[in-house]
């Protein structure tokens, strides 16, 4: 029988997810996960290999599978894709989960995701696509989370640092 994620991430592309995923893990002395590995793992391909042989609803159903499992299974910090709040189930499973938003400007995000291949989403027009990936996910992420964490202007130091602070997690 094993307990929540102490804290599961989501938010957009980019925004830091894995990488203060690992320095919250780290202060709270528990294991990081994140489950666009898991899918890679599990797959054996890459996300972008699974988009192009068998295009985006086939990734979202193996994606739902692997989030249920995770929230399950994990009880450290566990980082989301950044799609994962799409599907209404998994959204149900983070209700009652303490869920950290991490958020950002479009400036921001072409900064940290540039024109990278491996993020299928993004990969023609990388800022007008950003823009409308926002428009339609921005309020699901925000009734998904317990607190939202901005990073621009922030290293992720800073970030892991707001993150704790939000959640009250500071002497945990
Ligand atoms: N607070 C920050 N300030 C500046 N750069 C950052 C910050 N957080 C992360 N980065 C950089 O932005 C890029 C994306 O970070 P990261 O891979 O952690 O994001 P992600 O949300 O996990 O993205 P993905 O969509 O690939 O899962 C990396 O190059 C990382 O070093
Ligand atoms: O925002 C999204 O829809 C995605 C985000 C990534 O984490 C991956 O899960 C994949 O590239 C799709
Ligand atoms: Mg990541």
């Amino acid at each position: 029988m094993t307990g929540a994620p102490v804290i599961v991430l989501i938010g957009p592309m980019g925004v830091g997810k894995s990488t203060v995923g690992r320095l919250l893990a780290e202060r709270l002395n528990v294991a990081y996960r994140d489950t666009d590995d898991d899918i890679v793992t599990a797959e054996g391909r890459t996300i972008a290999d699974i988009f192009v042989d068998e295009g985006e609803p086939a990734f979202r159903v193996i994606e739902k599978r692997a989030v249920r499992t995770a929230l399950a299974g994990h009880e450290g910090v566990l980082a989301l894709g950044g799609g994962a709040i799409l599907d209404p189930e998994t959204r149900a499973l983070l209700a009652g989960q303490r869920v950290v938003y991490l958020s950002m400007d479009v400036e921001e995000a072409v900064k940290r995701t540039g024109l990278n291949a491996a993020r299928p989403l993004l990969a023609i027009n990388p800022r007008k696509q950003w823009r409308e990936l926002m428009e339609a996910r921005r309020h699901l992420y925000e009734e998904a989370a317990t607190a939202v964490v901005p990073t621009d202007g922030r290293t992720p130091e800073e970030v892991t640092e707001a993150a704790l602070d939000a959640l009250e997690l500071k002497d945990a």
